[in-house]
């Protein structure tokens, strides 16, 4: 019997697998237990095997038709966690044009309850009542705005707490995937940046494929994940979470978007891992009456308010106490969203009233002291205040953690989740910070690999248009007579390396921002390593392509004089490229998609004015700061001044010509106020832009990432 990564067996399950007829004849004969001896029954479906225990509970065991002699795929059992929050309230502020202030909305109304380990919660109601906002609250995703207490395992959580992170993943709607890896990369990749690289790489092997065994893509490892159906990337996305093997999972509608049949299968896998010990709480719209029976326990809010919470099966009995009787063959999940939004003429206040009285009375119960219900409290009179210093008391009291529970310390940041999983813990290490780099370095070269027509369309509009230029502006360069068609072609060039440096990028965060969203949320890695892999990419690629324009266009137009003056040209096409570039990460990291791809331009613009035929005197004076601050000035004159100045000879004047003005290119450049040019002011004055940028973009993914 195999195990996984070091951990001790925990509970037995076997599975015997011969290739089914889908998959290429033979038969499937399964045995999975995960309470050996319950008499199970199983039903075979084209690629996976549906097992039921004798209490009826669903576990589906997911292959594609191939099976393995008898092997564990439990993961490694975990300590409980339980989480119960109390008095949750949620408040936005959203500024009312119309009076010209901010106002404030409570959207989450004091919500109390608990989650238990062990158990598959589902939070339902209908929609807009605050399902995901309690969501985000719980997996400490949201924190401003946000008030109450939030206890796991009976300790004060606070905000933004690292050691709960270290417990806990959150799975949102969207697949936020890597389409370009395939299922084996992506999960490499994960458990790389999870477990380091204190143990094996055949260990991290082993262990990623009984997470894909357990989760049915054994069969997938070389899909690119833009391929799987919505359900295999639903599974994906919790088999990259379960890599570091977390106690507690949440989810946001991990069934949206997939047929019946994934659903079931959905469902079926969290239930299975919440019955080995976890904490599993989603958010779920209308299931059918089988899927909603899988789920152990039930959170509904209605308008914000809890509407009801217990077990799934008593709560036909705690509506029908209340006079709303599901009819026969009605499904309870459908009457009770029915009863949430008032039909049936149901009074909704009396139902989240009784839910409040049922949750208070069976708190009272567990902690054996009188209940602190008042009866005459309205449900939106309740607030804080009226939660007072002893129910929090009490609340403390009930959850004191005994027994095998997790005695977390949550304030000792790191110390819990090492705990929680020794079998991987006590042996690993997340990724170092340098390692960490390297990784997500190697993960984007993958993905470059695959996706290379996107730099291969950039690679060719560089050449043709270098070419294009090149033709139109052809031997221009030592021409004294034709020194206004060269000062238009430097200009575009420089239009050229700015436009194509910024707009690349401006939109290369906010397509990422989900999945780096999700992974760095996810603790995978720290937003430095992350924005200097970017880096490493994205600057050699645009000195790539802006190389290619510049030694095309600059030979076909005739400027090439001496090589000095061509690597001070080349120099600032690429330093004017890279601060375009900053400015688009920046551009793109603060703004809005819309806004960033209107916004970026208008600033190249802006900054362009101060170089083309603007002399610093013509200026008004409240505006001269921006010519001093323009690197699209400073990067223009160093490229006019490698061109014309630095003592430059006489040009070339035709016999065909009467008279060249610019014969000697130090009246062109007195001409246009440029005889003074300090490359390495400019050089320096660049260079700053393009930090400045930088730590300016760092800091606004930052704030993204951990303030919301
Ligand atoms: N940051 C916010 N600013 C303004 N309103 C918000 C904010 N967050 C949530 N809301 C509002 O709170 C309410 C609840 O939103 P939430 O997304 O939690 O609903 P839901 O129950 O998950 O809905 P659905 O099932 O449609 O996804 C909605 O009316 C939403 O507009």
């Amino acid at each position: 019997m195999s195990q996984l990564v070091g951990s001790p067996m925990t509970s037995a399950s076997a599975t015997v697998v011969v290739p089914t007829a889908a998959s290429g004849g033979g038969s499937t004969a399964s045995a999975f237990s995960c309470c050996p001896g319950n008499g199970e029954s199983s039903s075979i479906g084209e690629d996976s095997i549906e097992m039921s225990d004798s209490q009826g509970n669903n576990n589906t065991m997911y292959h594609n038709g191939y099976l393995e002699a008898t092997q564990d795929y439990h993961f490694p059992k975990r300590p409980p966690v339980d989480i119960a929050f109390r008095d949750v309230r949620y408040t936005v502020k959203r500024f009312n044009l119309a009076k010209a202030k901010f106002e404030s909305k409570e959207i989450l109304h004091g919500l109390n309850g608990s989650f238990n380990s062990g158990e598959l919660t589902a939070i339902m109601g209908p929609s807009g009542s605050g399902k995901s906002t309690l969501l985000n609250i719980l997996a400490d995703y949201v924190s401003a705005g946000v008030t109450g207490l939030v206890q796991v395992n009976g300790k004060s959580r606070g905000q933004n707490s690292q050691s709960f992170k270290k417990l806990s993943c959150y799975i949102q709607q969207h697949d936020a995937l890597r389409p370009f890896l395939t299922v084996n990369e992506a999960m490499s990749c994960a458990t790389h940046l999870k477990l380091g690289f204190s143990i094996t790489r055949e260990e991290k092997q082993k262990l990623i494929q009984k997470i894909l065994f357990m989760l049915g893509l054994e069969q997938k490892g070389n899909t690119p994940t833009g391929g799987l159906s919505g359900g295999q990337k639903k599974r994906l996305s919790i088999a990259l979470e379960m890599i570091s093997n977390p106690p507690i999972l949440f989810l946001d509608e991990p069934t949206t978007g997939l047929d019946s049949s994934s659903c079931t299968q959905c469902i079926s896998l969290l239930k299975r891992l919440a019955q080995e010990g976890r904490t599993i709480v989603c958010t779920i719209h209308t299931p059918s009456a089988l899927l909603f029976e899988m789920f152990d326990r039930l959170y509904t809010i209605t308008s914000g308010h809890c509407f009801y919470q217990g077990p799934v099966r008593e709560l036909v009995p705690f509506l029908g106490s209340l006079g709303y009787n599901c009819p026969s063959y009605h499904n309870p999940a459908d009457f009770m969203m029915e009863i949430a939004v008032g039909e049936y003429g149901a009074d909704v206040g009396k139902v989240i009233k009784a839910a409040l009285k049922k949750y208070y009375e069976m708190s009272s119960e567990c902690i054996k002291l009188d209940p602190i219900f008042d009866d005459n409290v309205k449900i939106t009179e309740y607030n804080a205040e009226k939660a007072s210093a002893k129910e929090l008391e009490l609340l403390q009291l009930k959850d004191t953690p005994g027994g095998d529970k997790l005695n977390l310390d949550l304030d000792g940041v790191g110390k819990a989740g090492d705990a929680l999983c020794p079998e991987i813990h006590d042996t690993t290490r997340p990724a170092s910070l340098v390692m960490q780099f390297l990784l997500l370095l190697y993960r984007s070269l993958l993905q470059l690999r695959r996706n290379y027509f996107l730099l291969f369309v950039r690679l060719f509009a560089h050449a043709s248009v270098a070419t294009l230029f090149g033709y139109i502006y052809q031997g221009v360069g030592p021409n004294a007579n034709q020194v206004l068609a060269n000062y238009v072609y430097l200009y575009g060039s420089m239009l050229m390396m700015v436009y194509t440096g910024k707009m690349a990028v401006v939109l290369s965060f906010q397509l990422e921002m989900e999945s780096l969203t999700r992974e760095h949320f996810n603790r995978w890695y720290k937003l430095g390593p992350y924005f200097l892999s970017v880096l490493v990419i994205e600057i050699p690629v645009q000195i790539a392509c802006s190389l290619i324009y510049v030694v095309i266009s600059y030979h076909l137009t005739g400027n090439y004089h001496t090589m000095e003056r061509f690597l001070l040209f080349a120099l600032f096409c690429l330093a004017g490229s890279i601060s375009a570039q900053a400015w688009g990460f920046f551009v793109g990291a603060t703004l809005s998609v819309k806004l960033a791809v209107f916004v970026g331009p208008i600033l190249a613009v802006l900054f362009s004015v101060f170089g083309f035929c603007t002399r610093y005197s013509d200026i008004t004076p409240i505006f001269k700061w921006m010519w001093h601050i323009s690197y699209f000035r400073a990067a223009f004159h160093g490229i006019l001044n490698s061109a014309y100045g630095m003592n430059r000879e006489d040009l070339n004047c035709p016999e065909t010509t009467i008279y060249c003005h610019f014969k000697n290119p130090v009246l062109f450049q007195k001409d246009m106020d440029i005889e003074h040019v300090d490359m390495e002011q400019n050089l320096v004055l660049i260079g700053s832009i393009i930090i400045t940028m930088y730590i300016g973009t760092v800091f606004v993914l930052w704030y993204k990432l951990n303030k919301r």
